[in-house]
């Protein structure tokens, strides 16, 4: 197990690929931890080397207590600048994607392209933040759960075994930490900040999202100059658990073309 020192304690973190390869952050969504990404690893070109992390109050990285997507930001800057020789392609899901953009507005020095997958410059209000930070609250992350799988996953997905897998994933996530992003997603507006972004940037939905509906990402794409917008069919809010091929197929020629 890999960990890197911060300020509020230990942020788990894992490497995979040859030794000196171009590296390719990757930043989870709300709810799971680095093993969102294990089905499309494989499928992903394997010249290139990927850092994955929990979050802070995430898997099995400390509490941070960080209530702003900068903070989270801070997290991701200082892993690159401990682990990969920066600029990196930054891939980001859902919460992950407004880290991606926010450190890519904040430390450009660190981010050479950025994929976008799920996400948007702003996610919810901050009215539907408060109801689920409440719900968590008095009732626990299990009584939010089937909504999320819901959110998260096409019926088909649904109605395999694996679907018991995330669930617990997501229910035994730290309420507080899950508190604490639901808090940081609900302050988060980068659309201004994405508007100047100039990057390489593709731009991923899932058709059946529930959680960052297309057209919500779309218009996310439409925001920053030349970023390009791509949509899996029969897709959820995860493509890289629910259909990784067609996720992996999606980024492989821009991840060839990017990550140098
Ligand atoms: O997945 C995220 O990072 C935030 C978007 C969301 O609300 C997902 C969910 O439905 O739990």
């Amino acid at each position: 197990m890999q960990i890197l020192s911060r300020p509020y304690g230990a942020l788990h973190y894992r490497l995979d690929g040859p030794t000196g390869a171009p590296v390719v952050l990757m930043a989870n969504s709300l709810g799971t931890d680095l093993r969102l990404w294990e089905a499309v690893l494989p499928l992903l070109p394997q010249r290139l080397r990927y850092l994955r992390y929990d979050k802070q109050g995430h898997g099995l990285s400390d509490l941070g207590g960080a209530d702003r997507i900068a903070d989270h930001a801070a997290d991701a800057a200082a892993l690159i600048e401990a682990v990969a020789p920066g600029p990196v392609v930054v891939l980001g899901l859902s919460i992950g994607g407004l880290i991606a953009q926010r450190l890519a507005a904040d430390r450009p020095d660190l981010v050479r392209a950025l994929i976008l997958s799920n996400t948007a410059a702003r996610l919810g209000t901050p009215d539907s933040w408060q109801t689920r930070i409440e719900a968590v609250e008095r009732d626990g992350m299990a009584s939010i759960a089937d909504a999320v799988m819901e959110r998260w996953f096409a019926p088909a997905f649904r109605a395999t075994p694996a679907l018991a897998l995330w669930r617990n994933m997501l229910a035994r996530t730290p309420a507080a930490g899950y508190v604490a992003a639901c808090r940081a997603l609900a302050g988060a507006d980068q659309r201004q900040a994405s508007a100047a972004l100039r990057l390489p940037t593709m731009v991923i939905a899932g058709e059946a999202d529930g959680a960052s509906p297309p057209d919500m990402v779309r218009a996310t794409a439409d925001l920053i100059p030349g970023a390009t917008f791509h949509l899996i069919p029969g897709a959820g809010h995860l493509p890289c658990v629910e259909t990784p091929d067609a996720h992996a197929a999606l980024m492989t020629p821009f991840l060839e073309r990017h990550a140098a």
